[in-house]
């Protein structure tokens, strides 16, 4: 049966990339974004655009929707470390607002773009939903906070939320990808040196206690993710906050990726070997049992030369209509 969904950022990539698909699935979509980092032209074709901010979401919600699919946030890591006071107001302050225009219009299921970065430095590998919350920058803090925000309100309020913990968030969806200004995450940066708009790949660090001696992460493709998110809105249930970690279960270091976007660009990459970057955990993987248990949820792109090309065919088309 066709919804009708609020996509809270979805002129950025994660948000666009299941704005597609809910699309695709005959579901009605609106985006809210005021374009602070996202682009315009990344909102599908079909999809209403209402240019503005979550704090002023009370302005548009109203009964006639069936959920929230909150993307909207900062998420620079390194940022939110120099200027931490802009992620409380916007990912902490924003949600606070939305989460109150949600039940004033009587909106009660909501889908959260969590992350990862909520669990800090891992004790242990793969890491389960209940590890320890530790989160090493204000960023993974402001999104800890959200998830205490919205357990408080499926308790309190009767709320029918899931937070999907992303890790690794990489390739891209047709004309929807990766495009953030500045960019920090690795595999856009390998590509930006196979188009020509680099010079090396820094590597951060090759003294970790790793096989090859760089991080290990585990990169899930976009697509996969979004597919989760409809399975989400499905199993979300009142009064329930259910939350749900998004990876492969399988690690790659960054001399692995390199090595693929060479495989896959046939370009020689050239790379330095740079101090290590603050904050990076040595490894990364996901346990995504919830994921499957809960929401019936399995990736199906999880060979990282697919993942790579995909991202690859996006940064083409980036090249062909002289985008960034
Ligand atoms: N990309 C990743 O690897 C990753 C990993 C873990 C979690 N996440 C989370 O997923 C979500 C999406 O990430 P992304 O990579 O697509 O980021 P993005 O920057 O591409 O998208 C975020 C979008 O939110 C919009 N936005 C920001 N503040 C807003 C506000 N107050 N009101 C309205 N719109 C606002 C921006 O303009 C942008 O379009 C974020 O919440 C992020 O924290 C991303
Ligand atoms: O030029 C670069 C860029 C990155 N890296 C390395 O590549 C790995 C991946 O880095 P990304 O910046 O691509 O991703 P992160 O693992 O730092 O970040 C991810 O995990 C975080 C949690 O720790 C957050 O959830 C964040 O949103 C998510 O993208 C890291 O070891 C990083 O040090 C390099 O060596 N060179």
């Amino acid at each position: 049966m066709s919804k009708k969904y609020l996509v809270t950022g979805g002129a950025g990539y994660v948000g666009s990339v299941v704005a597609a698909h809910l699309l695709q699935a005959g579901h009605e979509v609106t985006v809210l974004d005021d374009l602070s980092t996202g682009h315009r032209e990344g909102v599908p074709a079909g999809v209403r655009f209402i240019e503005g901010r979550i704090q002023d979401a009370a302005k548009w919600l109203d009964a006639s929707y069936d959920a929230v699919l909150h993307f909207a946030a900062f998420s620079q890591v390194g940022e939110s470390v120099t200027d931490p006071e802009k992620y409380w107001r916007n990912n902490v302050g924003g949600t606070m607002d939305l989460l109150a225009a949600m039940r004033d219009a009587g909106v009660r299921t909501l889908v959260f773009s969590s992350t990862a970065a909520t669990y800090g430095e891992p004790k242990t590998t793969p890491i389960t939903e209940s590890a320890e919350t530790a989160p090493t920058s204000p960023y993974g803090a402001s999104k800890l906070a959200v998830d205490h925000m919205i357990s408080g309100e499926a308790a309190a309020h009767g709320l029918a939320a899931v937070s999907l913990r992303y890790f690794n968030v990489a390739g891209a969806y047709g004309t929807c990808g990766e495009r953030h200004d500045p960019e920090s995450h690795l595999i856009p940066l390998v590509l930006q040196v196979a188009r020509g708009k680099r010079e090396a790949i820094s590597v951060y660090g090759d003294d970790y206690p790793t096989p090859d001696g760089t991080c290990v992460r585990d990169y899930i493709h976009v697509a996969d993710l979004a597919e989760a998110h409809l399975l989400a809105l499905d199993a979300a249930t009142a009064g329930e906050h259910l939350i749900c970690n998004l990876g492969n279960g399988n690690g790659f270091s960054v001399r692995e990726v390199i090595e693929t976007v060479r495989k896959v660009t046939g370009h020689p990459i050239p790379e330095i070997t740079a101090p290590r970057r603050g904050g990076d955990p040595a490894v990364l993987v996901a346990s995504a049992r919830a994921a499957t248990d809960r929401l019936g949820w399995r990736p199906s792109r999880a060979d990282l030369a697919d993942i790579v090309t995909d991202a690859w065919r996006f940064a083409q088309h980036l090249d062909r209509t002289k985008e960034s």
